[in-house]
């Protein structure tokens, strides 16, 4: 691929303190994921899959090793800067959707934007045009209790998605829908990752949607592996 990684990741370690001694998950793991890709991370449970969304997203340090986003090393960066870097680069969906109920649709995605200094009409007029190419343009005044399982998953990654993030991690996104649900969620993730060159790093144990992504890895001992498309089962 000619252009830059956004997320590069180099020789990363995450030892865990337990009892019973340290618990050493990642062993060595190199990854970058371009823009406009999605990358599927698979392995069976406990595999190291969060632990690595989780430095990829500066919310926890590495043991070793280092993340880079947008070219930028982030190993120096203290809590502040990381934080800020995490608000204006990296957007976050998890398996449950988090939304605040007693806000509409369009206040959740509106929410990120205020505090990231949007003026509220802008914020407003942004959220719409997500929530619509997510295909929620009518459902912009429903309360998250008021919306399916499904919709309410499109309004966390519009979300996600309201500061233009470079990078967006998925854990486990569609975990709690059916399947045909799940596949419809997937794909409106993908247009607008393609539309918007966000780079996405997915987490899931779903192999029919591994199967969709561009290209898939699975954390085998601590180390990654990619996967032959066609063959993502682990
Ligand atoms: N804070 C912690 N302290 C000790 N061990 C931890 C800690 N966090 C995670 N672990 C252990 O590290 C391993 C990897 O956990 P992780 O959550 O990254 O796995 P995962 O692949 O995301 O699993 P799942 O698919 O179940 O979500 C697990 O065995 C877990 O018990």
């Amino acid at each position: 691929m000619s252009e830059a990684p956004i997320l590069s990741v180099r020789d990363l370690t995450r030892t865990y303190p337990t009892a019973q001694g340290g618990l050493t998950v990642l062993k060595g793991v190199d990854l970058d994921v371009y823009p406009g890709e999605i990358v599927g991370l698979i392995g069976p449970s406990g595999s190291g899959k969060s632990s690595l969304l989780h430095a990829a997203g500066l919310l926890e340090k590495p043991t070793s090793g280092t993340v880079a986003i947008d070219g930028e090393a982030v190993g120096g960066l203290d809590e502040r800067a990381r934080t800020r870097l995490r608000l204006s680069r990296i957007g976050f969906v998890y398996q449950f959707h988090h939304l605040l109920p007693e806000f509409d649709a369009r206040d959740n995605v509106v929410l990120p934007m205020r505090i990231a200094g949007v003026s509220l009409a802008e914020a407003r007029a942004k959220a719409g045009e997500t929530l619509a190419a997510l295909g929620l343009g009518d459902r912009l005044t429903h309360q998250p209790a008021q919306l399916s399982g499904g919709e309410r998953q499109r309004v966390a990654i519009a979300r996600a998605l309201a500061n233009r993030p470079r990078l967006l991690l998925a854990d486990e996104p569609t975990g709690n829908l059916d399947p045909s649900t799940s596949q419809s969620v997937f794909e409106s993730l993908r247009d607008l990752a393609k539309t918007t060159g966000v780079a996405a790093l997915i987490a899931t144990h779903n192999m029919e949607l591994a199967g969709h992504m561009d290209r898939v890895f699975a954390i085998k001992d601590g180390h990654l592996e990619q996967r032959a498309a066609e063959s993502h089962a682990y």
